[in-house]
């Protein structure tokens, strides 16, 4: 029987806030897929990257102040940048995992670019928090300089720049070809590399794609029969944080649906998971999206755990 696809996206506690914590972050990160590995899975792992991000555009801002517009490094060079640095983390990891329990499996990073439309209306509305967290004060200073910040969700202010759709994933082939080479291959990182198609050339533009819609796409375009959003819950919850907060392990596209229309998934945390989600069910059939805790992944796909989405 052909082995199972699955798309692994990664969340931020798989990849911790610094680059100290990263190294530990990733060694546990890379036990789970190992053993999702050895379970016989072809994986695809991409993951985000808005603390990273945020991180390295601040150096990258901050090198040289009085640099003309058009000599600073841009912002997809910076989620460029991400994609390795954060890229380069896993795959060690990963390697040393699988040299630890001396399993004979490759793996490897594919730099990622990910058309998107010029003409999204996300570029108007900059909705994606990146960097580290800010007092009020803080991010009323940015605002001065013409930086846009916006409170994110409870826990303080951020940058918050453009996250238009993912359209087309361009190393697309190169993705499968390693994936039925048996790579475990790590992509479609921050997101992708967000371009515009000028005419046959990719030209970067300054924006962060969220990596659940670009998972969810990657999903959908590779077939995969599971979707997994590892993230900082077990499940996922209608009336989250409130007294009658119910944990949900089963939802169909349906329900997620009048979910949605009620609000009862947060923006910028929850709701674009359940959305990607809904996309990859009604991508085609059988396609289902796993949200769960890092630790709980192969319980969850083995169904005793997290919120299984589906048609
Ligand atoms: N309805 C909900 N059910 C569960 N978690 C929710 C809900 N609404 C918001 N959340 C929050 O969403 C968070 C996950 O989003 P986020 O931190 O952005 O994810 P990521 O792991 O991709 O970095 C959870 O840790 C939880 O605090
Ligand atoms: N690019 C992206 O979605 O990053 P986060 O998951 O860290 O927000």
């Amino acid at each position: 029987m052909e082995n199972k696809k699955i798309v692994i996206a990664l969340g931020g506690n798989a990849l911790g806030n610094d680059v100290e914590e990263q190294k530990e972050a990733v060694a546990k990160t890379a036990e789970v897929i190992v053993d999702l590995a050895q379970q016989g899975y072809h994986l695809i792992v991409t993951h985000g990257n808005g603390p990273q991000v945020g991180m390295i555009q601040t150096a990258m801002d901050n090198f040289d102040k009085d640099l003309a517009a058009s000599k600073k490094v841009p912002l997809p060079t910076s989620v460029a940048m991400s994609q390795g640095y954060i890229g380069i983390d896993l795959q060690n990891a990963i390697k040393y995992e699988l040299y630890r329990r001396d399993l004979d499996m490759k793996v490897s990073t594919i730099l990622s670019q990910v058309e998107v439309d010029e003409q999204d209306e996300a570029f108007e509305h900059p909705s994606k928090p990146i960097g580290r967290f800010m007092t009020e004060e803080e991010a009323k200073e940015k605002e001065a300089e013409g930086i846009r910040c916006m409170e994110d969700a409870g826990r303080g202010y951020r940058v918050v720049v453009a996250s238009p759709m993912p359209k087309r994933i361009r190393e697309l082939e190169t993705i499968r070809t390693l994936m039925n080479a048996g790579h475990i291959v790590i992509t479609c990182g921050g997101g992708g590399i967000p371009v515009i198609n000028k005419g046959g050339k990719l030209v970067g533009v300054s924006a962060v794609i969220d990596k659940d819609n670009v998972s969810s796409l990657l999903a959908s375009k590779i077939g995969a029969d599971y979707l997994v959003i590892l993230t900082a819950v077990e499940k996922v919850a209608i009336n989250f944080g409130k007294e009658n907060q119910e944990w949900l392990s089963d939802l169909t596209v349906e329900q997620a649906k009048e979910y949605i229309a009620q609000e009862q998934f947060a923006k910028g945390s929850m709701l674009p998971k359940i959305e990607a989600a809904v996309r990859f069910a009604e991508s085609g059939e059988g396609r289902r999206t796993l949200i769960t805790l890092l630790e709980k992944a192969a319980d969850g796909i083995a169904g005793k755990t997290g919120t299984v989405i589906h048609m």
